[in-house]
C-alpha cells in the first residue's frame, strides 16, 4: 500500500503521523498550544501550523516518494475569518472561551425557537457551537466581522496554508450548526436570519475531495516532491474516529470515540431532529461517508486532564499507572459527579479549579468528597459510565433498537479501569482499540481517496483484521 501523512489535531495534542491501515509510524507529537490572552482563550494556530511543518519535514525525510498524500484532522467547531486576501480579520477563538455563555437562548429567541434551529441543522445546543461564537462575534467584534471575507474551520485554514486553496470540508462544516444536512448545504436561513453575510460561507467538499498540491514554498520548506496532494480527510476528528469502528458491514456499531470528549452514538443513513432526539441531547453531524454522526457529546477525559495539570501545577509528579492503582484501591469510594453538567466545562482558573467543583457537586448531591487524588479518579470515571449508560438508553428508546456491544476507540480507550466500569455500568460487552482511531480513519479517507480502497467498509475491514482491540465483559 503507499504511504500517507494524517495530521491528527486533539484539544490536547497532535500527531503527524505516515503509514497505511497496517503499519504506521507517529513521526512528530506536540502540545496543541492554546492561551489566555487579556482574559480571551485562544489557540495558538501559527504555533500549530509550525509544528505540522517540523511533522512532515520528519515524514518526507523519513520516507519521501513514498508518500502520496496528505489529510488534516481537528477537534470540531472552531474556526477563523480572513480577510479577502486570506490574511486572518481576528486571533483563532478556543471553544472554551467565555464569551458565548448566555448566548443559547439569546440566539434561539432571534431565530424563532430552539426546535427550528433543530429542525434545520440537527445539532445540540452547546454553548461552543460556531453559530453562537460567531453570534459573539458580530456583539463584541462587528468590525472585525464586517471585514471579513471567508469562514474557514481550523482544518480548512490548515490546509488553505499548505495549498492556497480555501474549501469548507463537509463533516467539519457540520458541526457548525449552520448546515443543513438534510439538503447538504448551508441552512442560509439561518444565516441569513442571523444577519450573517452569505459569501463568508464557501463551497462545501466531501470528505475523500484532493484538493491540490503543496505550495512550492511549503513543498520546498518540508522536502516534499510536488506530486503529493493534499486531500481533504474526514476534517472533523469525530468522524475520522467514526470511519475506523471495527465493524463489519451491514451492522450499526454502537461507540464511543474516547479523548477530551467522549462522543457516543451510531451512524443512521438520515438525520433524525425529532423532539425526542432533540430533548436527549443527540447531535446529527456528517459522517465520512456522508451519512450521519448520530451522537452525544459527553464530557470525557477533559475533567481528568484538568484536575491531573492542577495537581502537576502544584509540584505533584503524577504517573498514570500509579494514578490508576490509587484509583482502583479506591474504587469503594462511592462519589461521582454528572460530567453533563456546565460547571465542568471551563479550564481551571486560580479561583476555580476543576477538583473544587466536584467537590461542591458532591457536596450538593450529598455525597462524599473526595479525599485523595485516587477518590478524585473514582468520582469521574464512575461519573463516566454512568453517563454512558444514560446515554445508550436514550439512544435505544430514541432510535427503537438494542445493543449488546459498544466500540471503545481513541486514545481514551487506553483507559482499562473506565472501558471496564462502562462495560458492568451499561451490562454491554465493551471493544476497546484501535487507540490511534482518529489517525487511522484519516488514513482510510486517503486511501478511499487515491482508489486504494474500494469503499470505507473495506478500510473498517482492514483495521478490524489487523488492529489489536481488548473485551471487557460487564
Ligand atoms: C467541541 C468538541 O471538540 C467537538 O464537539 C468534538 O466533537 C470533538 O471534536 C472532539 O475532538
Amino acid at each position: 500500500m503507499k504511504k500517507h501523512i494524517a495530521i491528527d489535531l486533539g484539544a490536547s495534542n497532535g500527531r503527524v503521523l505516515v503509514g497505511d491501515l497496517g503499519e504506521f509510524e507517529v513521526v512528530h507529537r506536540f502540545v496543541t498550544q492554546n492561551d489566555q490572552i487579556l482574559g480571551e482563550f485562544y489557540w495558538n494556530i501559527q504555533s500549530l501550523f509550525a509544528e505540522i511543518k517540523v511533522g512532515l519535514k520528519k515524514a518526507f525525510t523519513k520516507y519521501g516518494s513514498e508518500i502520496t498524500s496528505i489529510g488534516i484532522d481537528t477537534w470540531g467547531v472552531d474556526y477563523v475569518l480572513t480577510d479577502a486576501k486570506g490574511s486572518l480579520v481576528s486571533l483563532c477563538y478556543h471553544y472554551r472561551d467565555s464569551r458565548t455563555d448566555g448566548l443559547i437562548e439569546q440566539v434561539s429567541k432571534q431565530l424563532g425557537g430552539k426546535m427550528r434551529i433543530y429542525e434545520r441543522t440537527g445539532i445540540a445546543f452547546q454553548p461552543f457551537n460556531t453559530l453562537y461564537q460567531l453570534a459573539a462575534m458580530q456583539r463584541d467584534r462587528p468590525e472585525a466581522l464586517r471585514a471579513a471575507r471567508h469562514y474557514l474551520s481550523v482544518p480548512d485554514l490548515l490546509a488553505y496554508w499548505l495549498t492556497g486553496i480555501m474549501k469548507n470540508e463537509r463533516t467539519h462544516a457540520s458541526t457548525t450548526q449552520l448546515y443543513d444536512p438534510m439538503n447538504r448545504t448551508w441552512a442560509w436561513d439561518l444565516i441569513d436570519d442571523m444577519g450573517f453575510d452569505r459569501s463568508l460561507f464557501g463551497d462545501i467538499v466531501d470528505s475523500g475531495t484532493v484538493l491540490g498540491s503543496l505550495t512550492t514554498d511549503v513543498a520546498h520548506e518540508v522536502g516534499a516532491s510536488s506530486e503529493v496532494s493534499v486531500i481533504a480527510s474526514a476534517a472533523h476528528d469525530t468522524a475520522s474516529a467514526v470511519a475506523a469502528v471495527p465493524a463489519a458491514a451491514g451492522q450499526t456499531p454502537l461507540y464511543i470515540s474516547s479523548g477530551t470528549w467522549s462522543l457516543l452514538g451510531v451512524e443512521l443513513p438520515e438525520p433524525r431532529t425529532d423532539q425526542a432526539s432533540m430533548e436527549s441531547g443527540f447531535t446529527n453531524e456528517v459522517a465520512a461517508s456522508g451519512g450521519i454522526r448520530f451522537l452525544k457529546n459527553i464530557m470525557g477525559m477533559w475533567i481528568q486532564q484538568e484536575c491531573v495539570r492542577y495537581w502537576e501545577g502544584e509540584g505533584q509528579e503524577i504517573h498514570w499507572k500509579e494514578l490508576d492503582e490509587e484509583t482502583l484501591q479506591c474504587a469503594a469510594y462511592r462519589g461521582y459527579i454528572d460530567p453533563a453538567d456546565a460547571r465542568f466545562l471551563k479550564p481551571n482558573t486560580y479561583d476555580n479549579l476543576m477538583t473544587d467543583r466536584i467537590d461542591a457537586w458532591c457536596r450538593e448531591h450529598d455525597l462524599p468528597k473526595p479525599s485523595s487524588n485516587g477518590e478524585y479518579m473514582v468520582a469521574i470515571y464512575r461519573g463516566l459510565a454512568k453517563a454512558y449508560a444514560k446515554a445508550i438508553s436514550d439512544l435505544e428508546s430514541v432510535i427503537g433498537k438494542k445493543f449488546t456491544a459498544l466500540h471503545i476507540i481513541g486514545g481514551g480507550c487506553k483507559n482499562e479501569i473506565l472501558d471496564q466500569w462502562a462495560a458492568s455500568e451499561t451490562g454491554l460487552t465493551v471493544y476497546a482499540g484501535p487507540v490511534e482511531a482518529t489517525a487511522l480513519g484519516n488514513l482510510v479517507v486517503q486511501a478511499w481517496a487515491t482508489g486504494e480502497l474500494e469503499s470505507l467498509q473495506d478500510g473498517r475491514d482492514r483495521i478490524k483484521r489487523e488492529q489489536k482491540v481488548k473485551i471487557f465483559r460487564p
